[in-house]
């Protein structure tokens, strides 16, 4: 299993994305946060500038979706290529139907969930999805200190696709830099989302090296 690394374009200079969208071409996904002024008290971008992005990115669009009513939504983000999209369990009125419906439109399905939502009732839909994302910060905005206390979650999980013999990728999002990352991938993560870290260096593609050659050394 490789470390894969997503820096998040919140950290990014939005007039100029598309050449802060090449600044990272040597990482592994790139991460677009869509939020909504609902589910989260923050507002972003939605399916038009996506799919631009989409068209521009020499790396798969990892969205994901901090927004409410995710099955109206979700598949929308599939439509415009985005080859994984993540909806949160608090918001989903069943996610299984929608994950599968994420798949049968060619996408990942992740599922993410809030520092503070257990994630035990939604093991058993881990047949139906490629990644779990577990939050180390408050969803709604970049640059917050990464929640430790979320670990035990991620090793959880890890747990639960290592026993059921799947292959979901634990994603981490939120405070992941070169201070954080190895704890993150010790407890069981393989995907990891940076913004202020990767944006805020002045030559990100050396701190996407240094981010996953960090993580590298710590999988499981
Ligand atoms: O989903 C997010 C916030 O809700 C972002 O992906 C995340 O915060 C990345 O930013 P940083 O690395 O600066 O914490
Ligand atoms: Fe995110």
């Amino acid at each position: 299993m490789d470390a894969l690394i997503a820096p998040s374009i919140l950290a990014a200079d939005y007039v100029n994305l598309e050449r802060e969208i090449r600044r990272v071409a040597s990482a592994d996904w790139l991460h677009v946060d869509v939020m909504d002024n609902h589910f989260v008290p923050n507002l972003t971008i939605g399916p038009p500038v996506v799919e631009k992005v989409v068209q521009v990115s020499p790396i798969p669009v990892d969205a994901h979706l901090m927004i409410d009513d995710p099955e109206r939504w979700a598949p929308g983000y599939a439509e415009a290529g985005c080859a994984s999209v993540t909806f949160h369990a608090e918001a989903s009125r069943d996610p299984r139907a929608l994950a599968r419906q994420l798949r049968d439109m060619g996408a990942r399905a992740g599922l993410a969930v809030r520092p503070g939502t257990d994630i035990d009732p939604y093991l058993e839909l881990l047949g139906d999805l490629d990644m779990v994302l577990l939050m180390t910060v408050e969803p709604g905005f970049g640059g917050q200190s990464f929640q430790d206390s979320v670990l035990p979650k991620v090793r959880r999980v890890r747990d639960a696709v290592s026993a059921a013999g799947l292959d979901v990728w634990v994603q981490v999002d939120g405070g992941v830099s070169e201070r954080t990352i190895e704890r993150a991938a010790d407890a069981g993560a393989n995907v990891f989302v940076a913004g202020t870290a990767v944006y805020g260096a002045e030559d990100a593609a050396e701190r996407v090296t240094l981010l996953r050659s960090l993580a590298q050394g710590h999988l499981h």
